[in-house]
């Protein structure tokens, strides 16, 4: 199982403002209390250390909240009412679902640093999860390095718009069987992607939102590396119920990979765990060599009280793999890269099925 009791558990100031008013303030706690005893029953944990409230206000009478759920966690809402029902001095309560509709759990890759492998990560781990027989979607999200089509050789195909009785949606790209779309479809090639502000904001959430997945169970976010703009308007936006942070072993990654986990903490999304990417190379005679130093993910994954999924070791194959449009998981073999990745999938499917 991986870990859904976050070291960094919500704070009230987390998933709402702290009110000036002292009423507000009592009644906002108030709220909270409650909130925290409707237990999502897969991940046994409450809803509000899950990071699923966020934007809880309260104003006069009435209480607004938005609910970040799979497309399987919609009897929570009927839950949440219920145990606000006794509060007298409630008039009513309104709760905003925000899903991706048919898709149930959705996972972002995230990395502090560039380079460390998020995006061969998100690939391959999504190829893990599909020969586990599980429906699986890819976002790259990555707006400074979109490469995923490419890591799975689809090039730069057109996307195609449909008209759905939603409104026109983007056709996701299918590769290995998994669903595929990416801001690099968007983008000419071997051009930046030159978005800022507003208009990065506007791509990103079209992205989350206006993409027609079909029913999936897993839906993976590649993210931008870092802790900037992009990166967290995507976890706000999105039903996102945990993060999987890419380290390598050495020690100024594993800086930059606590900001990043802070910043995960901030926007209230559990850190599910660490994954330690090129830990070490496998010898001719089979010895581990540790290239880029070692012990830097479980250092870290002890300091934050979240476990290290896994460490995957450094192996040209992987490289290939990703040059040639082949993720290595796509290889049907026992090589130590792809026991890890199997075992990692093997890990998330146990806690979300
Ligand atoms: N375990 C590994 N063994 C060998 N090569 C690897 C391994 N993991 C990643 N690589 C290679 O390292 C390079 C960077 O990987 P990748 O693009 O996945 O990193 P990233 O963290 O997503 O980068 P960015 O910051 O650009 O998003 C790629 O050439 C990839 O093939």
């Amino acid at each position: 199982m991986l870990n859904h009791q976050s070291p960094f558990h919500q704070s009230p100031e987390e998933i709402a403002v702290a009110p000036l008013n002292p009423l507000i303030a009592t009644r906002q706690q108030e709220v909270i209390q409650l909130l925290k005893q409707v237990i999502e029953p897969k991940l046994k944990n409450d809803i509000v250390s899950l990071g699923m409230v966020r934007n809880l206000r309260i104003v006069d009478d009435y209480i607004y909240l938005r609910l970040y759920i799979g497309s399987h966690q919609h009897h929570l809402q009927a839950e949440i009412q219920s145990i606000l029902s006794p509060l007298s001095w409630c008039k009513k309560s309104y709760i905003q679902l925000c899903t991706i509709p048919n898709v149930k759990t959705t996972l972002a890759v995230s990395s502090g640093k560039g380079g460390v492998g998020k995006s061969t990560t998100a690939v391959n781990l999504a190829v893990a999860l599909q020969l586990a027989g599980l429906k699986v979607g890819l976002l790259d999200a990555d707006v400074y390095g979109p490469n995923i089509p490419q890591m799975l050789g689809l090039g730069q195909t057109d996307v195609q718009v449909i008209d759905t009785p939603n409104g026109q949606r983007f056709l996701p790209l299918e590769a290995f069987g998994i669903k595929v779309m990416s801001v690099g479809l968007l983008a000419e090639r071997d051009r930046p992607l030159a978005w800022r502000g507003p208009v990065l904001h506007k791509i990103i959430t079209q992205f989350i939102h206006e993409v027609e997945w079909g029913e999936l169970d897993y839906l993976l976010i590649d993210l931008p590396p870092g802790t900037g703009d992009a990166q967290i308007t995507i976890v706000q936006e999105s039903p996102v119920c945990g993060a999987i942070v890419v380290t390598t072993p050495q020690q100024i990654a594993i800086s930059d990979v606590r900001r990043s986990i802070h910043m995960f903490c901030q926007v209230g999304v559990p850190v599910l765990g660490i994954i330690e990417n090129m830990s070490y190379l496998i010898g001719t005679h089979g010895e581990s060599i540790p290239i880029f130093g070692s012990g830097g993910g479980q250092q870290l994954a002890a300091e934050l009280n979240t476990p290290l999924l896994g460490q995957i070791p450094l192996d040209p194959d992987v490289c290939t793999g990703s040059d040639t449009g082949k993720p290595i998981a796509t290889a049907i073999s026992n090589s130590p890269v792809n026991q890890v990745f199997l075992q990692i999938a093997g890990a998330i499917a146990k806690t979300f099925q």
